[in-house]
């Protein structure tokens, strides 16, 4: 199912529109917020294709930025592939030296005075009766972490149970959405583990003989296909009435941000929606390439995907997925036919200054599985150990493909943010290397990260710091007039205003938010430069 990452909402960050608004007034807030969301009624409306099924598309033009869904879960709860975590929190107990239980049900509990005990998002009145009642700690294996672990699949379909009875319309919508079960029946071994993780735990464990198979097995689907992945620094997923209807795209007009302790999720556009277009986000992580990509949709969303960017062998000029050729020069090693997970991969110079090279799917992806695992041993903190994998693959990789491409993110982050590489201590020639890299990936991110997206954000902002260093240093070794000057900074404002603008969605508490703030203070000492230069706009 989730795999890791449902709609790609890995570690998605809590809405700000709460934060912003904290210190303006009631009235002026109120306004803000019915202008916003929901004067004119809604930005989108509902279609419907053969293909799709439902998918949303805009009403009229809208604007990076604008917020187009906003709103509470229907059900929240821990990830198929959770640690062992508090029911009212979600905080990852795994560490502890002895976890604490709910003195009614018996299940992990952070502490008697955890924020989400009796709360709507956590830990219930009902599901702690319900739980104490059928004796489910009788099943919990304390000693068995792992054991324990798998107990925790079955709480979100209890949860999702427990609402046709305390909340009958919610329960209505949730049982609206797709399940894909026509097409889940016949993979066995999910069925499967479903029968034995889910269903069977309910039914035959904790005796709740209320629910049918099918009813059970329908809501696993549900939540397989529409859960979105939130929370920060805890594994939890989530339905949404409305924003489960976003279609995929590989190149995503939206991002979301979920609310910290509320779960409420708010739905932007980082792009221009021109109107009657469908409004998407990616279910898959947008930094793979097309092959990876295409895989995770299939087996966790049970769709092919054919949108423009995996029906382009490029990938939309990004070449996230191309290898270099072994045979020639200059030479890419490309899928033939992209929307065919067997299709083999040739060099694009065959024929005309190669020799010609060709190789089957079965062999990049023990290729590419191979190098994958050599980038999760990486330390995101070893400098020297991200670089050397660099040198190591630079005639395997191309310099965009995606496994250079994450450790270039990393990279980008870290030079000048750890010890021995603090930025002020940085030599110009690092320093130009983490200018370079984030030029590089920035580049990328403007076709399949577009827009306002919290990647983008980062990257512009962390390109400001080498730009200004490398500046100072300039000025103090060469004679550079106004103009150069001025033309310099011109370039670090622009990066630096459009950080600022994205990260102002970022919860302000977050690491993005903060860094946002730091981009709003480096924006006033630029133009304190204006008092020497004149006027850099
Ligand atoms: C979260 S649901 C979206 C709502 C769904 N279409 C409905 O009517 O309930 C995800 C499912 O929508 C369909 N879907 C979404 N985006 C798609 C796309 N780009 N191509 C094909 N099917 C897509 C697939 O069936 C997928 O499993």
């Amino acid at each position: 199912m989730s795999g890791h990452h449902h709609h790609n909402h890995r570690r998605r960050r809590s809405s700000s529109s709460k934060t912003s608004r904290s210190n303006t007034s009631t009235i002026s807030s109120y306004l803000e917020d019915v202008s916003e969301d929901n004067f004119e009624g809604p930005k989108y409306e509902i279609k419907t294709s053969k293909i799709m099924g439902r998918y949303i598309v805009s009403k009229k033009e809208i604007k990076p930025g604008e917020i187009i869904i906003t709103e509470e879960p229907l059900v929240i709860g821990p990830c198929t592939d959770c640690k062992v975590q508090c029911l009212g929190c979600y905080k990852d107990l795994e560490k502890e030296q002895q976890i604490n239980k709910c003195v009614s049900c018996g299940w992990p509990l952070c502490s008697k005075k955890c924020p989400g005990l009796r709360k709507t998002h956590g830990h219930t009145q009902i599901e702690c009766t319900i739980l104490q009642e059928c004796k489910s700690a009788s099943f919990l294996n304390y000693t068995n972490l792992e054991e324990l672990r798998t107990n925790f699949q079955a709480l979100v379909p209890l949860r999702c149970l427990i609402l046709k009875t305390t909340d009958p319309s919610s329960y209505a919508i949730l049982m609206d959405m797709e399940s894909h079960n026509g097409i889940r029946k016949n993979i066995p071994d999910l069925w499967a583990l479903n029968q034995a993780r889910v269903v069977d735990r309910i039914i035959k464990d904790w005796r709740l003989t209320e629910f049918t198979p099918e009813e059970i097995h329908t809501i696993c689907g549900i939540l397989e296909v529409n859960a979105f992945e939130i929370g920060q620094g805890v594994n939890i997923r989530g339905l949404y009435p409305t924003a489960f209807l976003l279609s995929h795209n590989c190149v995503p007009n939206t991002n979301h941000t979920d609310e910290e302790g509320t779960y409420h999720l708010t739905i932007r556009a980082s792009t221009r929606i021109p109107e009657g277009h469908p409004v998407t986000l990616s279910y898959a992580y947008t930094l793979q390439c097309t092959q990876k990509r295409r895989e995770h949709l299939l087996e966790n969303k049970f769709f092919e995907c054919k949108c423009q960017r995996c029906c382009d062998k490029t990938e939309l000029g990004t070449y996230s997925g191309a290898l270099l050729c072994p045979k020639c020069d200059n030479g890419l090693v490309l899928c033939d036919n992209p929307l065919n997970f067997d299709s083999s991969w040739s060099c694009n110079s065959s024929g005309k200054y190669c020799p010609g090279y060709s190789i089957n799917a079965n062999s990049i992806r023990v290729l590419l599985n191979r190098i994958s695992h050599e980038v999760e041993q990486i330390d995101s903190n070893d400098i020297c150990a991200m670089e050397n994998f660099l040198q190591k693959y630079r005639n395997v990789l191309h310099p965009t493909h995606y496994l250079c491409l994450s450790i270039k993110v990393s990279l980008s982050q870290v030079y000048g943010r750890i010890s021995g590489y603090l930025i002020h201590e940085l030599k110009d020639k690092p320093l130009i290397r983490k200018k370079d890299i984030c030029h590089e990936i920035l580049k990328v991110f403007d076709v399949i990260e577009p827009g306002y997206t919290r990647i983008r954000g980062v990257t512009l902002y962390e390109i400001h710091a080498p730009m200004m260093i490398l500046l100072s240093r300039q000025m103090e070794t060469e004679s550079m007039s106004k103009s150069e000057i001025k033309a310099a900074l011109r370039d670090v404002l622009k990066y630096l205003t459009e950080a600022k603008v994205i990260l102002s969605y970022e919860p302000e508490h977050s690491p993005e938010g903060i860094m946002g703030k730091a981009a709003t203070d480096a924006l006033i000492q630029i133009k304190d430069w204006e008092k020497i230069v004149g006027k850099i706009k």
